[in-house]
């Protein structure tokens, strides 16, 4: 049983600190080697269940999405039948992985995080982020190294201070708490844009589950490599098991059994409320009542005080929006700035915007990669024509897919604050603004709460505290990452516990004790030391 386990303190809990990659730096060497190793390899990557391999002969290309002619490999994709074979090996493998002891469920994943931070499983995981991704080499650190190493071993820990949470106990009688793991399988569903995600998987596993894990297509190759590092370091067969297919072809299969027990998925808001519906349809069919935990699409808002520091707001903007192609759900796509800061603000921003270089991320001057697929540049190309026609346009606002998905990095305003251009999610490199009159601080303040639907991160801008304190009060259920003069993206697991509510997700925070027990069924024993041998009340005794 895993009772008051206690800590073990071998192992570090800070967060992992990314390479500065300068010129002439071993890890800028151990990088280009390693990007040239997965250029050269051609992946073949298939489901795997049961620690086997298994392929359906219906095969997608990985490509590069700055260079789309460079095919990275081949992806297998798995149906209805590969999906009940994985839901199988989870149910078989849940029978012994959630009985072992604590530490030999975690060496594994220990073992992992430090073959990631220390060998040369970091350059070759960052590498394939920088090129299944179109990441830089330091947006791919922080993503598929740092944040998988910290994922793992916050994991770890707050494993341990859950199971050290016991009730009390009077004299008489001993109660206790067991943190069981939950009772049939978990499907963890990850999104393309972090390979940090197969947190989905490796969290719930840590704890006891066993894992249907379906990453997106357009995020296999990182998927199949953090896998193979999990194998690398001892995990069992069987207990992550990876399909790799569309969400038609694996969804209804998973969430159909009536053995799934929790969904745990990160995504966009539209394809987790069809996953919530799918699941409230079966109801009364499961074993259990599955646990929902989704973190969903954004709409992250800077609001910008007449007070602001204008060099510090610009160069958030820039981050915020522009940052791994403003495909972060936490990225700054929403702006509001007084009328007596635009001018200037605006022009920074055009000169800051203009200086940044597009292309492939793996040439260490470029800034902005490509977008992940032809779907969502396709996308992005219609909403900025509609942008283009609206006369939205202040910098930037084309798109080219002539060698990648590109799209350039662009700023817009608007005069309708409520237009889809600042409501809705576009997930690209493109920042919306509002300029608002200097004396309509609070109505902007409402403007800004009420007028998307989602609530994930914000900024606040301002050197004036009563500003600040105004902004934090009103905006207090507006974003579930709250930042005051920083941009709204770059959370650290440990340090600011990600994720939102509203139609952003269930706000379980990644990485902490809160997320973790959405995966534990707690089962109390109560064991009474002492022999009871009368029935009646006290004050019928005799
Ligand atoms: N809040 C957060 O922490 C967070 C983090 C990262 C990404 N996101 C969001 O993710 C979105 C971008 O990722 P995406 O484009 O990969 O999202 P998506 O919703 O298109 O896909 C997410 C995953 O769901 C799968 N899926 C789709 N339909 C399914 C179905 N019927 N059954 C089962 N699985 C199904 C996809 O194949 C993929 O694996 C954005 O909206 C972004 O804001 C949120
Ligand atoms: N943790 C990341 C967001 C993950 C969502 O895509 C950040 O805070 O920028």
């Amino acid at each position: 049983m895993n009772i008051s386990a206690g800590r073990t303190g071998l192992f570090p809990i800070g967060p992992t600190d990314p390479y500065a990659f300068a010129t002439g730096s071993t890890e800028r060497a151990e990088i280009a080697a390693a990007l040239d190793e997965i250029r050269n390899t051609d992946f073949q990557v298939a489901s795997n269940i049961a620690g086997k391999e298994v392929r359906t002969g219906r095969t997608m290309a990985i490509q590069a999405p700055h260079n789309h002619s460079q095919k990275l490999g081949e992806l297998d994709l798995a149906g209805p039948s590969e999906t009940q074979a994985a839901i199988d090996a989870s149910l078989d493998a849940a029978r012994w992985w959630g009985t072992l002891p604590w530490e030999e469920r975690v060496a594994p994943f220990l073992k992992a995080a430090d073959m990631l931070e220390h060998g040369p499983w970091r350059a070759k995981l960052n590498a394939a982020t920088m090129l299944e991704l179109s990441k830089t080499t330091y947006q791919a650190d922080i993503d598929a190294a740092c944040e998988t190493v910290d994922f793992i071993r916050a994991n770890v820990k707050n494993m341990l201070d859950m199971y050290e949470t016991q009730p009390g106990s009077q004299a008489g009688a001993w109660n206790r708490i067991e943190y069981r793991p939950l009772e049939g399988f978990v499907f963890a569903v990850t999104p393309f844009n972090f390979t940090c995600m197969n947190n989905l998987a490796f969290g719930p596993a840590v704890l006891g589950n066993t894992v249907v894990w379906k990453p997106a297509e357009s995020a296999s190759l990182v998927a199949h490599l953090s896998l193979q590092l999990l194998r690398e370091a001892g995990l069992p067969d069987g207990v992550i098991n990876v399909v790799y297919g569309t969400g038609g072809d694996v969804g209804p299969t998973a969430l159909g059994n009536e053995h799934l027990a929790a969904v745990h998925f990160t995504g966009s808001t539209g394809t987790f409320q069809h996953m919530w519906q799918e699941v409230g349809k079966n109801v009364g069919t499961y074993r259990n009542y599955p646990r929902v935990v989704g973190e969903t699409g954004g709409k992250d808002f800077i609001l910008a005080h007449p007070s602001a520091d204008l060099e510090a707001l610009a160069v958030a903007c820039i981050r915020g929006a522009y940052e791994f192609q403003g495909q972060k759900c936490s990225a700054a796509s929403r702006l509001y700035v007084p009328r007596s800061l635009w001018p200037r603000l605006k022009d920074r921003l055009v000169a800051l915007t203009e200086q940044i270089k597009v292309g492939d991320p793996t040439d260490p001057e470029v800034y902005v990669g490509a977008v992940i697929n032809s779907r969502q540049h396709a996308k992005h190309t219609e909403i900025l024509a509609r942008a283009r026609a609206e006369k939205a346009v202040v910098v930037g606002g084309n798109t080219d897919d002539s060698i990648g998905w590109f799209v350039d990095p662009t700023i817009l305003e608007v005069t309708d604050p409520h237009s889809p251009l600042i409501t809705e999610e576009i997930f690209a490199p493109v920042l919306t603004t509002y300029v608002y009159e200097d004396s309509d601080w609070n109505d902007v303040l409402r403007l800004v709460d009420t007028s998307t639907p989602y609530g994930l991160t914000g900024a606040v801008f301002a050197e004036d505290r009563r500003a600040v304190e105004e902004a934090d009060a009103a905006l207090r259920y507006t974003a579930g990452n709250f930042y005051i003069n920083d941009k709204p993206t770059g959370s650290v697991v440990g340090q600011q516990p990600f994720g939102g509510a509203r139609a952003s997700g269930t706000n379980d925070k990644a990485g902490t004790v809160w997320n973790l027990i959405r995966f534990a069924s707690p089962r109390t024993t109560k064991e009474n030391h002492l022999r009871v041998t009368d029935y009646r009340y006290p004050h019928l005794e005799k």
